[in-house]
């Protein structure tokens, strides 16, 4: 009897056990190699105590293209650190999606407390930086009513195309004094006066001081710092000082006479009535006139829109058999509108919307948010979403064409310029209203041009991020004069 080699059994053990050695490792690679794929979202290089704010601070590039590049590489859902302040980011539109629809929206509806807004918001009482509450509420709702519904849109026309007008005045003196034809090259100035007035008229201007010069001061003051720590003033005793005039009553007074009812779930104080009524002229101005700045930058980027969109707004007039654009007839500019809904969703004025914070725990995508988180909602990354958007890098207003049903203010989340859910923009229909009436008469009654040089592949795009995005290079042009559809001072 032969007894089998001892070295047999053990050849085949060490084969074993090699194949389950490289079986598990490759297991192992592959298993790895997964979960740092399914979690790259949730790991960025963060530093101490910086956290990720190096990742923003030490980039070239304004914050939001920042944050949108890191989201294409990492992942739509991040947590980062910024600096003591955990945050989270949102980055697509399913997420937007889920974030400002109930019920996680009613989680996520609060603001957090900045030190800008609490010293330059008085204490942050505006309706823009309170926290989610029974002030914000009723405060909301008084501004929702009184001034901003769609419903109130038409008491202020005429004020809106008062102050337009002025400004169409202004462009077609400047037009004629160089000779008919090239005037100065001020359209981002003028634009922006025009619709600091045409928001203004709808609040009450007068009250500030009488002429635009005082509170277009304020306003850029504002702009820079964030708002007017200084004012003393009492409001009190403004109600009705109208010179014995009959008239009607404006937001100021509704707010002065709500004031002084006390029937009210909490009282409003005069630091309140000023945070109120400074929030009006700050979240409405630079928003609504950085839009048509933007808008009026593509068109000269793309003379075949310009030429395209001007064709639409004269041909109407004409049909219409009036002299310049009417409000009511603003409805059948459905390639000027698009155009607009173009520009918002390149060129988000917000492109952050407002920061809000979470009240309560909640869960997004089975990912945790903790209170008194951060929660960031890219609308820039969001707008050039390119599984939402083909091509979306390029400025095509014909996207929309067929398309009209997809609308910017909050119910679609492909398009979310004006943010959505409870914290969405109240002012919406009052910023389009502006702009679109601003846009028709600036197509209609002049011819533009570059200044002598510039070549529309040329002109600047870069950004500067605040509390509107604005071009950081002015967009400068030559208004000339169309002889058939010239500007004769009507309504
Ligand atoms: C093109 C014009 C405008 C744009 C793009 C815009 C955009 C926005 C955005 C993104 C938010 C934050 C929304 C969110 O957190 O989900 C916001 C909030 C707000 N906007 Fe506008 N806005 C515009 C015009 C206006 C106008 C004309 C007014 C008023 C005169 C206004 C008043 C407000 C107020 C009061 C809030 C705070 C709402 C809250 O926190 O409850 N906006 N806006």
């Amino acid at each position: 009897m032969t007894t089998p080699p001892l070295l047999q059994p053990t050849s085949v053990t060490l084969s074993v056990i090699s194949a389950t050695a490289v079986l598990f490792i490759i297991t192992f690679i592959y298993l790895n190699h997964r979960h740092r794929h399914r979690h790259r979202h949730r790991h960025l290089y963060r530093l101490p105590i910086v956290g990720h704010l190096h990742h923003i601070l030490l980039s070239r590039a304004p914050p939001h293209q920042t944050l949108a590049h890191i989201s294409a590489v990492h992942g739509p859902l991040l947590r980062l650190q910024l600096g003591q302040v955990p945050t989270v980011l949102l980055s697509s539109p399913g997420l937007a999606r889920l974030a400002l629809k109930s019920p996680l929206d009613h989680h996520l509806s609060s603001r957090p407390r900045l030190l800008s807004s609490h010293h330059l918001s008085f204490s942050s009482s505006d309706i823009t930086f309170s926290p989610s509450g029974p002030y914000w509420r009723q405060a909301r709702r008084l501004c929702l009513s009184h001034l901003l519904s769609p419903h109130q849109l038409p008491r202020f026309h005429h004020l809106r195309l008062q102050q337009l007008h002025r400004m169409i005045s202004g462009l077609a003196a400047a037009a004629a004094a160089a000779g008919g034809g090239g005037g100065g090259g001020y359209e981002r100035e003028a634009v922006r006066d025009g619709e600091r007035r045409a928001v203004r008229g709808g609040v009450r201007g007068e009250v500030f001081g009488g002429g635009g010069g005082r509170l277009a001061g304020v306003l850029e003051e504002t702009q820079r710092l964030f708002g007017g720590s200084a004012w003393g003033i009492s409001f009190r005793g403004w109600s009705g000082a109208s010179g014995g005039l009959e008239r009607e009553e404006d937001f100021l007074d509704v707010l002065l006479r709500v004031q002084m009812t006390g029937d009210l779930e909490v009282p409003i104080t005069d630091d309140n009535v000023k945070a109120l009524v400074l929030d009006m002229f700050v979240a409405g101005t630079d928003t609504t006139a950085t839009t048509l700045e933007w808008a009026m930058t593509e068109l000269m980027r793309h003379p075949t829109i310009l030429a395209k969109a001007q064709a639409e707004v004269r041909s109407m007039v004409t049909t219409s058999n009036t002299t310049t654009p009417q409000v009511s007839d603003l409805h059948h500019l459905k390639y000027m509108k698009a155009i607009i809904k173009e520009t918002l969703r390149l060129h988000p004025p917000a492109p952050l919307l407002v920061p809000r914070e979470s009240i309560s725990e909640c869960t997004i995508e089975g990912f945790k948010i903790p209170p008194k988180t951060r929660v960031l909602i890219n609308a820039y990354a969001i707008g050039r979403d390119p599984e939402t958007w083909p091509e979306p890098l390029e400025f095509k207003p014909e996207r929309f064409e067929g398309n009209e049903n997809i609308d910017v203010k909050g119910n679609e989340f492909d398009l979310i310029p004006f943010g959505g859910g409870r914290r969405g923009c109240p002012g919406y229909s009052f910023g389009l209203a502006t702009i679109e009436i601003a846009l028709a008469k600036l197509l209609c009654h002049f011819d533009w041009s570059l200044v002598d040089g510039v070549k529309p592949e040329d002109v600047d795009m870069s950004e500067i991020f605040g509390l509107a995005t604005r071009k950081k290079v002015p967009l400068v042009l030559v208004p000339s004069v169309n002889k058939e559809f010239e500007w004769k001072g009507e309504a």
